[in-house]
C-alpha cells in the first residue's frame, strides 16, 4: 500500500513535515560546523529512505486515580470526563502522527493504578518505548509511588534506551503555591534520578508545561 494512503485523514496537528536539516548550520552545537561532505550525503541520503510505517509502544503508570485514562482521553479525543472509572486491567488507545511523510502509530497502553490488576498491567510493559509515570500534584505520595512504577516498568521494558517522562497531573487544582513549588522541585529531583523530562499539566483545561 503506497505510503500516502497511510497518512490520509491524519488531522494537521499531528504532521510534522519539517525538521532542521541534519549536518547543518542551525543543527550544530558549533558555531562555523565543518562537516565532511561524505558525512552530509551519508546522512541526507538515510534520511530519504522512508520505512513504510513505524509502531511506538507507550505506557502510562502511575497510583491509582492520578489521571492516566484522563490523560490519554485528552491527548486521543481533545475531551475531559470529570467522573472516575476505576481501569480494569488495561486499556489501549491508537493515535496516528505523520512524521517527515512517515506514518507513526502511537500505541497507548494505559495501565490500572490499583494494586490488584499490577501484574495483568506489567505483562505491557514489555518493548515499550516510552513510558509515562504518572503523579497528583496536589498527593506528594503519588510522587514517590510514581518513581517506583516508572522503574518497574524499566526492568521489564526490552526497549533500548525507552524515553521517560515523569508527569505531574491535575494542574488546574493547586491552590497553594508554596506546597505547588515544593512539589515540582521534588518531582525535578526526581525527574532527574529516574533520567526523566518533568512536565506539569492539566487534563481538564489541556495546558501543560515542561520543566
Ligand atoms: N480537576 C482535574 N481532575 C482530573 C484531572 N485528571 C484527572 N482528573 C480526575 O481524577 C479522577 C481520576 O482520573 P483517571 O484519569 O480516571 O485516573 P487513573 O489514573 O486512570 O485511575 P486508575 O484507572 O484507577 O488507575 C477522575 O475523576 C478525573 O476526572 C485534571 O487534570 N484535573
Amino acid at each position: 500500500m503506497p505510503i500516502s494512503n497511510l497518512t490520509n485523514g491524519i488531522s494537521s496537528d499531528r504532521k510534522i513535515d519539517q525538521f532542521e536539516p541534519p549536518y547543518g548550520y542551525l543543527s550544530s552545537i558549533d558555531p562555523f560546523p565543518c562537516f565532511e561532505e561524505s558525512v552530509i550525503n551519508y546522512s541526507t541520503n538515510q534520511r530519504n529512505q522512508k520505512p513504510s510505517n513505524l509502531i511506538c509502544k507507550l505506557v502510562l503508570v502511575g497510583d491509582v486515580a492520578v489521571g492516566k485514562s484522563s490523560l490519554a482521553t485528552r491527548l486521543c479525543h481533545k475531551t475531559f470526563d470529570r467522573n472516575y472509572k476505576a481501569t480494569i486491567g488495561v486499556d489501549f488507545e491508537v493515535e496516528r502522527f505523520s512524521i517527515l511523510g512517515v506514518p507513526v502509530s502511537l500505541q497507548i497502553w494505559d495501565t490500572a493504578g490499583q494494586e490488584r490488576f499490577k501484574c495483568i498491567a506489567a505483562a505491557y510493559y514489555r518493548g515499550a518505548h516510552v513510558i509515562i509515570g504518572v503523579f497528583d500534584m496536589n498527593d506528594i505520595d503519588t510522587l514517590k509511588s510514581a518513581e517506583r512504577w516508572i522503574n518497574e516498568a524499566l526492568q521489564t521494558t526490552t526497549a533500548d534506551n525507552p524515553l521517560i517522562f515523569l508527569v505531574g497531573s491535575k494542574r488546574d487544582l493547586i491552590t497553594d503555591n508554596t506546597s505547588h513549588a515544593k512539589i515540582e522541585q521534588t518531582a525535578r529531583i526526581v525527574a532527574k534520578r529516574v533520567n526523566a523530562e518533568f512536565w506539569s499539566l492539566s487534563s481538564l483545561t489541556g495546558k501543560h508545561s515542561n520543566l
